[in-house]
């Protein structure tokens, strides 16, 4: 027996998670496949991102230029700056909309490298046209390099080279152009590595994260999409289950529990709408020597056909229900006793009419059919039973063939 939680048992250990190793040094998953699913997978993140930072960066970018004007005044070197500074505006603008509409984050690293590169030689090429706001530039190039890892989403790789460019360019062009001391260069060069190396390990984590939790999310899918199979599955086996206990296997009609259970829902409605109610029981005339003559198989092909014709000449809410071996049973809710009269003199002419099979032409197919009496108060679904049943027996011992109804002083209370 299954120990349950309160009998100090535990619950059931959910299946361990599949696991994908991701690359030390780029945070990416070492399965190639993995890796692109998961840059398809976060493209439009990535999209609507680049697009928005990169804009933001390039704006940022050319709004310096009201700095350069206060600083340096109306002279070439401004104009040098301005056309610069709108340059890289135009450029990274014009960038950051490609991406938006196209991506490519998957395929086309270098279209997202490329602002990058251009926002990066922006900054180095401020140096030379200013060399006296070097100290300022330097503030700039820090939050630069933080804005490449950590805001304008990229790969690792991809923002590491940048970034090195960037510090590389900056410290050159400060050492050439901007005259500095070596200790100076020292501490620029200190700063840069630093910056860059806060910024790489920020990134190679949140790659790391950002990628387990893909993983997960992966696996977790994948479970919901078990279990969503199993569940149509079991539903599958439940209709299934289902129809086996309510269907009859040889002829397809109501089982006899199924057959009950309808007929007593149409009972206690007839009752309680106070509307007529008949119930009437067909049997096979002869059956035995139908299958003792031609065998078995030949004879289930018989109930087959009989149970499909009486099953065409019938209503859409009668019920019908094979009772036993050659029996049948049938519920006509809202049907007085005379139309059930009708209905079962109907269904004989139709069984006698069937065409059985080519072997049987010289056997007269006949069934003989009991109906019950009249419904009233009193009546419940055993009674009108044993009433159609009486009416069979009846009938049977009437010389078959024919229909029966249940004589008024034979009825049940
Ligand atoms: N082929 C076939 N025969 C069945 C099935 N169920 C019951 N029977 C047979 O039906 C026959 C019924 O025989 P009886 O009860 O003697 O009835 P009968 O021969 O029709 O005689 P009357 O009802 O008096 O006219 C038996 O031989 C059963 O074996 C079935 O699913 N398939």
């Amino acid at each position: 027996m299954a120990q349950s939680v309160q009998d100090g048992g535990q619950w059931p250990l959910s299946p361990p998670v599949k696991e994908y190793p991701l690359h030390w040094l780029t945070g990416q998953f070492h399965d190639p496949g993995k890796e692109a699913m998961y840059r398809r997978d976060s493209e439009p993140r990535i999209r609507a991102e680049s697009c928005l930072t990169l804009s933001v960066a390039a704006l940022i970018f050319g709004m310096f230029a009201i700095s350069d004007y206060y600083y340096i005044g109306l002279s070439t070197e401004l104009y040098l700056l301005l056309g610069m500074r709108a340059l890289v505006v135009i450029a990274c603008l014009a960038l950051a909309f490609v991406i938006g509409q196209r991506g490519g984050y998957s395929r086309q690293t270098w279209l997202h490298a490329l602002p990058l590169w251009i926002l990066a030689t922006g900054i180095i090429l401020i140096i030379p046209l200013r060399p006296d706001s070097l100290s300022t530039q330097v503030t700039s190039l820090v939050v630069a390099i933080m804005a490449f890892y950590l805001l304008i989403p990229n790969l690792l790789p991809v923002v590491a080279i940048a970034s090195l460019y960037l510090s590389v360019g900056f410290l050159v062009a400060a050492v050439m152009a901007a005259d500095i001391s070596a200790v100076v260069a020292l501490r620029l060069l200190l700063l840069l590595v630093m910056a860059n190396a806060v910024g790489f390990f920020a990134l190679l984590r949140l790659e790391k994260l950002q990628r387990k939790q893909f993983a997960l999310l992966q696996e977790e899918r994948i479970q919901n999409h078990q279990l969503s199979e199993e569940i149509a599955h079991r539903k599958s086996l439940e209709k299934q289950l289902r129809m086996v206990a309510e269907r009859d296997a040889l002829t397809g009609l109501a089982s006899r529990i199924h057959f009950m259970q309808r007929a007593q829902e149409l009972l206690l409605q007839a009752q309680h709408d106070n509307t007529p109610f008949s119930l009437f029981m067909i049997d096979v005339d002869h059956f035995k020597a139908i299958n003792d003559t031609w065998g078995h198989s030949q004879g289930d092909r018989v109930l087959t056909a009989i149970a499909k014709t009486c099953m065409q000449s019938l209503r859409a809410g009668d019920v019908i229900g094979r009772f036993g071996g050659e029996e049948f049973i049938v519920a006509l809710p809202n049907t007085p006793l005379e139309e059930a009269r009708r209905v079962a003199e109907r269904l004989k002419k139709a069984v006698a009419e069937l065409p059985v099979t080519e072997a049987m032409t010289e056997h007269r197919l006949t069934v003989t059919i009991g109906i019950a009496g009249e419904l009233d108060a009193a009546s419940d679904l055993p009674a009108l039973i044993r009433q159609a049943d009486q009416a069979l027996y009846a009938g049977k011992h009437g010389g078959r063939n024919r229909v029966e109804t249940s004589p008024a002083e034979s009825r049940l209370p």
